[in-house]
Formats: C-alpha cells, sequence, structure tokens
C-alpha cells in the first residue's frame, strides 16, 4: 500500500507502508503506481516527496512475493514512469534504502539521506542481481568500480559513504521528510534533464577491459561456483559498453537466468531460515516469544587461550565490560597482547577508539564476584571444567548466568556442579571467536529458558547467528563433522588422496576442503577427541584388528598421523607439507603418498579409482543422515537451525543452502538410495545407514524442506 498526503500546498508526499521493511510488494507497487499518477496529474502539486512509514524507507523487493506467480505492476516501467516525471520527485531515505528500495531511489531526481540510513544493492545475497534498472543506473551515477564493488558484493554504505560516491544529494540529522518536503520546494519548477540517471553516459574508466577480466577473475575466485556475482559483473559491463536501454535488456536476460535458479533459491531460504532460527523454541514449549532474558552489562571470560581471547575481543567490540581471567601468568600476557592488538586493528579500521579499558585482566576467579554472565573456555578436560564450575558458583553474585564453550562436552554433568544448574547453558563459540557468526546456544535438560534467552539475546548483540541446540556429543556442528571426516579417512584407505578429497570439496563450494581444514584447525584436536571417545588407541600389538573400533570400522590414518608429530600447520606438516611452522600454502607431500600406499599394503587394502561424485556422495550424504538422527533426536529443531549453522560455522557453500536444504535440492529418495547402496557396500559403518525420519519423509512423499519440522512434530508426537 502506498498512502497519499499534500503538504506544504504543493507537494504531493507518497508514504510506502508495507510493516515492518515497506518492502515493494504487487500492493505496494500498485499502490505507487497509483499515487505517482495522482500526484503528476494534480495541476496544484509541484513536486513529489517518497518514503517509507516507520523509518525506514524500502528494504526491497518483497522477497516472500518471488515464483512463478508473481503479480502487479513490475518495476521497471514504475521506476521509469518517476524518472521521466515532469515534476521533481525526491527519495526521503530513513532507515533502509536496499535493492529494490534504492533502484526506486535511483529512478527519483534527488535522494535525501537520514545521517543513519543505510543503502545498498544487496540482490546478489540472495542469488540474484538489481534488475529493475539498479545495474544500469548505479555505474552511471558514482562510476563503474565503485558500482562493481556494490553490487558485487552487496554492502551496505553508511549515508556519509553514500554522499561521498554521489549516490545521495544531501545527508541530514533532522526529521528526514521534512528536509525532503524543504528540499522539494526549492526545487520545483527547476529543469530535470540533468537529473535522469538513465540519460547519463556512463563514465568509461580507462583500460576498461582489462578493468572487467581482474574483477571477473577475483569475483569468480571467491564465488566459488555462485552464479549471481559472475553475473553482476556482466550486467555493469553492460552498463559500461551499451547504451541504456541494451544495457537494460542485458540485466533483464541474466536476471531471468537467475531467478529461477537452485543457487537464489537456496539464498533466499537461507535468508529466512538465519531469521527462523532467532524464533527458538525448547521441548518444553518456553521460546524466544515468553521468555525474558537477563540483562548482560559485564561478563567473564574464563582462560584466555586461542578462544578465550577471541571471545573478550567479540565481548569488548560489543560494549560490554569484560573481567579476563588465566591462571597462567605468562599466558596472561600473552593473551593481553593479543586481545589489546585485535582491537586497536579492528578499531583503526572502523575508525574508533579501541575499548581497551573495557577489560580488566586478573590470575585471580575472585575478579567475577559482580559479572552478570560467565563464559568459560579453560582447556577441554571435564575434570578441570567441573573445579571450575564450582570455584565460579561460590564466587559469582546470584542469578548470574554460567556458560561454557566446550566442543563436546556433557554441560549437563557440568550444571550438576553447581548449586543453580537452571542457570548453566553452553556458549559454542567458533574460532576465531571475534570472527566466526556462528554461535551454538545449547541447553540441558535443567537449563532455564531465561538463562536460554539471555545466551541468545548475547549472541544477537555481538552480531553472531544464534542458534539453539540440544545438549549431545558435539551439539549439532561437530556431531555432524564425524561421519564427514570419517569417510574421508575411509576414500583414503581405498585410494583417494587428501588433494582429491578437498579438490572434490572446494569444487562444491567448501571454503576449504576437509584436509586442509583439519591441517589449519590442528589435527590434535580431533585426536584428542578420539582418545577421550576411547577409539584412538594403537591396537596392532594386541593383535586386534586395527580397522575395527568398538566393533565397527575404524580408520586410524588420522592417529597414525599425529602419532608422527603432523598436526598440521603449526607443527609444519599434516595431510599436506608447509614451508615451515605457521605457514599457510599448503602443498602436495611425497611422505604422505608413500605413507598411505604403505599402510594400504600393511592392511593388504587395493587402492581403486575414486571420482569426484563418490566422494561428494559418501562425505555429504553421511553427513545428512547425521542430520536426520539429530532432528529426529530433537537435537535441533528444524533443518533450518542445521543449515545456518553449518553456513556459518562450517564453509558450507552459502549457495547451496546449507546440507538439509542441499538434500531436499538433490532429491531425498535419491539420497536414500544413495546411502542404501554405500550401507550395502559397507555394512560395517553405522554412520551410512539412513536414518528412520529420512526413511519416513521419502514415505510420505518427500516434502519441501519447510515442511519437515510438521512431519518430525508428528513423529515425536507418535513416540
Ligand atoms: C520466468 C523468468 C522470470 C524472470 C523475470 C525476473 C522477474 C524479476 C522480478 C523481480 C525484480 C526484483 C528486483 C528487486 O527489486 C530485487 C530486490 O529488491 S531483492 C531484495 C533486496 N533486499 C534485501 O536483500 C533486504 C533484505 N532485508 C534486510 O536486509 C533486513 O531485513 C533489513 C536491513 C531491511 C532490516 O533488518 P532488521 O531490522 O534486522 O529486520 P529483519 O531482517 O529481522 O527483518 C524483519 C522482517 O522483515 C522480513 N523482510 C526483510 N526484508 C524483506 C524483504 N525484502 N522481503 C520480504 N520480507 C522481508 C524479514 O524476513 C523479517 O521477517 P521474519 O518474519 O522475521 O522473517
Ligand atoms: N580451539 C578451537 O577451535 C575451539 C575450542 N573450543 C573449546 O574452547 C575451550 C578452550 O579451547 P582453546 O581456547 O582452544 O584452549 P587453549 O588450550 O588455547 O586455552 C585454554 C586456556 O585456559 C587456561 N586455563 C586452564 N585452566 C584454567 C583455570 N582454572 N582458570 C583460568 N584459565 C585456565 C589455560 O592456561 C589456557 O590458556 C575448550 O573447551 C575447547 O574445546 C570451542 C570451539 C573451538
Amino acid at each position: 500500500m502506498a498512502q497519499y498526503t499534500r503538504v506544504s500546498g504543493i507537494v504531493g508526499l507518497i508514504t510506502l507502508q508495507n510493516p515492518p521493511v515497506n518492502a515493494l510488494s504487487a500492493a505496494v507497487r500498485q499502490g505507487i503506481v497509483d499515487k505517482v499518477e495522482t500526484a503528476l496529474s494534480d495541476p496544484k502539486v509541484k513536486s513529489v516527496v517518497i518514503c517509507g512509514q516507520n523509518g525506514i524507507f524500502c528494504g526491497g523487493a518483497d522477497i516472500k512475493e518471488f515464483g512463478p506467480k508473481m503479480s502487479g505492476p513490475p518495476l521497471i516501467p514504475m521506476i521509469h514512469a518517476i524518472e521521466a516525471a515532469n515534476k521533481p520527485v525526491v527519495a526521503a531515505i530513513e532507515g533502509s534504502a536496499l535493492g529494490g528500495g534504492l533502484e526506486l531511489a535511483l529512478g527519483c531526481h534527488y535522494r535525501i539521506a537520514h545521517s543513519k540510513a543505510r543503502l545498498g544493492l544487496p540482490e546478489v545475497t540472495l542469488g540474484l542481481l538489481p534488475a529493475a534498472g539498479g545495474s544500469q543506473r548505479l555505474p552511471r551515477l558514482i562510476g563503474v568500480p565503485a558500482a562493481l564493488d556494490l553490487i558485487t558484493t552487496g554492502r551496505h554504505v553508511t549515508a556519509a559513504e553514500a554522499l561521498q560516491l554521489g549516490i545521495v544529494d544531501q545527508v541530514t540529522d533532522n526529521n528526514t521528510v521534512d528536509a525532503a518536503v524543504k528540499f522539494a520546494l526549492s526545487v520545483a519548477g527547476q529543469s530535470l534533464d540533468a537529473r535522469r540517471i538513465s540519460t547519463y553516459p556512463c563514465p568509461q574508466p580507462s583500460h576498461l577491459d582489462a578493468l572487467f577480466e581482474e574483477v571477473m577473475q577475483k569475483v569468480r575466485q571467491s564465488a566459488r561456483g555462485a552464479m549471481a556475482p559472475v553475473a553482476c559483473v556482466q550486467a555493469v559491463r553492460a552498463a559500461a559498453t551499451l547504451p541504456y536501454t541494451q544495457g537494460l535488456e542485458r540485466e533483464k536476460e541474466l536476471m531471468a537466468t537467475l531467478f529461477t535458479s537452485g543457487q537464489a533459491r537456496a539464498l533466499q531460504y537461507i535468508f529466512f531460515a538465519q531469521r527462523a532460527v532467532g524464533r527458538w523454541r525448547m521441548p518444553s514449549g518456553a521460546g524466544w516469544d515468553t521468555s525474558k532474558h537477563r540483562p548482560v552489562n559485564k561478563a567473564a571470560v574464563i582462560g584466555l587461550g586461542t578462544m578465550g581471547q577471541g571471545i573478550t575481543v567479540a565481548l569488548a567490540q560489543t560494549g560490554l565490560s569484560v573481567v579476563a581471567i588465566e591462571t597462567q601468568e605468562k599466558q596472561l600476557m600473552k593473551a593481553k597482547q593479543a586481545v589489546s592488538s585485535t582491537l586497536e586493528r579492528g578499531a583503526k579500521r572502523r575508525g574508533v577508539a579501541p575499548p581497551l579499558d573495557r577489560i580488566s585482566y586478573s590470575q585471580n576467579i575472585q575478579a567475577v564476584a559482580d559479572v552478570d554472565l560467565v563464559i568459560e573456555a579453560v582447556f577441554e578436560d571435564m575434570g578441570l571444567k567441573m573445579e571450575v564450575f564450582q570455584q565460579l558458583s561460590a564466587v559469582c553474585k546470584p542469578g548470574t548466568v554460567l556458560c561454557t564453550n566446550t566442543s563436546a562436552l556433557d554441560m549437563d554433568q557440568l550444571a550438576s556442579e553447581t548449586p543453580n544448574p537452571e542457570l548453566v547453558v553452553g556458549m559454542h563459540f567458533f574460532s576465531p571467536a571475534h570472527v566466526m557468526k556462528l554461535l551454538e546456544v545449547v541447553y540441558g535438560p535443567r537449563s532455564s529458558p531465561q538463562a536460554v534467552a539471555t545466551a541468545m539475546q548475547l549472541g544477537k548483540k555481538m552480531g553472531k547467528a544464534s542458534v539453539v541446540v540440544g545438549n549431545c556429543r558435539g551439539f549439532v556442528g561437530n556431531r555432524m563433522l564425524m561421519p564427514y571426516s570419517e569417510q574421508a579417512f575411509f576414500l583414503l584407505e581405498e585410494g583417494a588422496t587428501p588433494e582429491l578429497v578437498d579438490r572434490a570439496l572446494e569444487e562444491f563450494g567448501f571454503s576449504m576442503g576437509l584436509f586442509r581444514m583439519s591441517d589449519l584447525a590442528g589435527l590434535d584436536v580431533g585426536w584428542r577427541v578420539r582418545k577421550s571417545a576411547g577409539l584412538a588407541e594403537p591396537r596392532e600389538a594386541s593383535g586386534q584388528s586395527a580397522r575395527i573400533r568398538k566393533g565397527y570400522r575404524y580408520s586410524p590414518i588420522a592417529d597414525l598421523i599425529c602419532e608422527q608429530g603432523r598436526f598440521g600447520q603449526k607443527t609444519g606438516s599434516g595431510w599436506y607439507q608447509y614451508d615451515k611452522p605457521g605457514s599457510r600454502v599448503a602443498r602436495s607431500d611425497p611422505w604422505l603418498h608413500s605413507f598411505l600406499e604403505q599402510y594400504r599394503a600393511r592392511h593388504g587394502l587395493v587402492a581403486r579409482s575414486i571420482d569426484h561424485q563418490e566422494v561428494l556422495e559418501r562425505c555429504l550424504y553421511a553427513m545428512i543422515n547425521e542430520g536426520f538422527r539429530i532432528l529426529e533426536d530433537g537435537i535441533a529443531a528444524g533443518p533450518e537451525d542445521i543449515d545456518v549453522i553449518y553456513v556459518f560455522g562450517y564453509g558450507w557453500p552459502r549457495h547451496r543452502g546449507g546440507p538439509m536444504f542441499y538434500a531436499s535440492m538433490v532429491g531425498l529418495a535419491k539420497v536414500l538410495e544413495r546411502l542404501e547402496h554405500y550401507h550395502q557396500a559397507h555394512p560395517d559403518v553405522p554412520y551410512l545407514q539412513p536414518c528412520s525420519l529420512l526413511k519416513r519423509l521419502v514415505a510420505s512423499g518427500s516434502p519441501p524442506v519447510h515442511r519437515w519440522r510438521e512431519v518430525i512434530k508428528k513423529l515425536h508426537s507418535q513416540l
């Protein structure tokens, strides 16, 4: 909808009305078309202002309406009619002007923005391009390099940057609509010849071909198979090389390919999934809408190793006071230096003062007495963590929420060490904690909804994609990693190399293949986990088959690598070799290849040729199968939760929508059939045995991913 009023006698004011973000639904577009016509045909009206209600100009096209049955007036002619108007039209931009919202503003003759407004063309993040003339108008207005940056990254710019780039004509700290009306009065009757962006020649950068070649190469490299960034470059190239109308045709052609693509569906699914996980619910029924969080102004971090340092940085950057505790003096000094320099670098980038004085450091746990929330990040050792939780219970003020950053330990066991287990939750950050966007908030059977709400609220404040999950070994992310890595090890036994497996996964779109990623994270981490699970012990001396543990097939390959002191990048070798410890460039390692050959010979294994498809099917379907088990067990509330975890924490390619969405795109029947096939070939591998939820979904006709929750609910109600 759009509302029309006349202000100051001669200004027609059109207000977009579609809460919460005034998205350009069919009704809003119709409203704009009608009200523009009213304003232009009213002889008393000399100029027009377009604004949005409730402090937001427009969040762009209504993504919920995307699909084959879209109705209502199309955007392009609507924006052309505005640009062609013979009365000045001014966009009054408050809050956000994004996507189609900014394209609408670019069709106006002037743009006035509030100083706190954000502008951008984020279509690329939804698998699209700015196809309402945005890819053609923006380069004409601000030049090709700046337009390429904004359109291919989808980044939002501040009003100040928009002014500097020339996207807006004026920035105000006052009431934007009042400022726009005043401006509209001042330009009434003036010639608009120089204000129609589509008529501008596109500025020609020198070395046009070289520029596009360079940008295309960069985009292809970082896009990891995503189509939209490439199409965005092609569209801007059309703006730079073709007349406007032909450029617009090219924009339309490129959009037609993207609009119906699986990638666009995946990216739009992730957009809504990210928001859906915020509406968390616990099995008791308590959730985001019924549980009040406790205010957290001061927090403590216990243990300033890799994770504690990152968490301290993230908390301080969020504006909290932080008490940082580390028992080892040398480590405390090292951590203080590392935290300070990270904060200084971040502050320099943002042009603000580093929040160093928000942090106090101590070796004494008594210093946490007055904090509202504690995040424990000491070694992954249950005995030590229990001791720390007992100390915290004695020291902290009543009501302090106690969180553990454990990767896989039983947080309920920790809770049982405290007199108030309802105040204990997991806050599982990912490394580096101040960079990685994911946070798993883990509840145990005794965690209170209020404690979960407090951790979720803090995660939101820290800018994390926070997902509530149940308590089990590895929670969601690490639990699904187990079958994934197990299959990769089996593939090495059967004839693959780390390079082959990584190439298949990287071509699929992962930022790093499993082996390169393991070298980066440190192979000792998984070794410790396997040892604590009683798996990683040398067995050959006992005569028991080294490849069977607890009655099931097991690959000791990774343990043998660790026994050689090869922990990955930090030791200069792992699955690959590096120039020196700490180097980042992975090189193929002849030692590793001959180790694999000897290993196979020792165990009577004959190497066979393995293709990328088998790598993907075995690694990904085993992981997806575990995802279904997680849903069946109620550890994750829905597929969206798992997908957000994998996209934001594990480098799953966003344009493939997360593992569960991917399974729905491949087809559940196909995933089931391939799992059955591989399980038949490897009956001693339980992770390949299709889980009953997957079978049920296939039996019920493979419903689309957004309907899985219903099936799961029914399944749980039948138990
Ligand atoms: C057969 C071939 C045919 C081919 C022909 C092609 C046809 C082409 C037709 C289409 C052309 C369209 C071109 C176009 O205009 C493209 C676009 O504009 S795409 C949209 C671009 N916009 C965005 O990406 C902005 C997305 N939104 C945001 O970034 C944030 O929401 C925002 C910064 C605006 C506000 O943030 P915040 O205050 O934090 O609120 P939330 O994010 O939580 O959102 C609140 C609520 O609103 C929902 N929502 C937000 N934006 C949209 C939207 N654009 N459409 C629909 N709904 C939106 C959001 O989901 C939240 O609701 P929930 O219920 O919680 O999910
Ligand atoms: N490293 C990673 O990538 C991730 C680790 N985690 C988890 O986070 C926790 C910490 O891991 P890292 O930071 O890697 O370990 P780390 O070994 O780098 O650091 C642990 C720190 O805790 C300190 N410490 C030990 N006992 C203490 C005590 N009683 N009081 C105060 N400080 C104490 C140690 O001196 C050390 O500096 C573990 O539970 C781990 O499983 C979770 C996510 C990712």
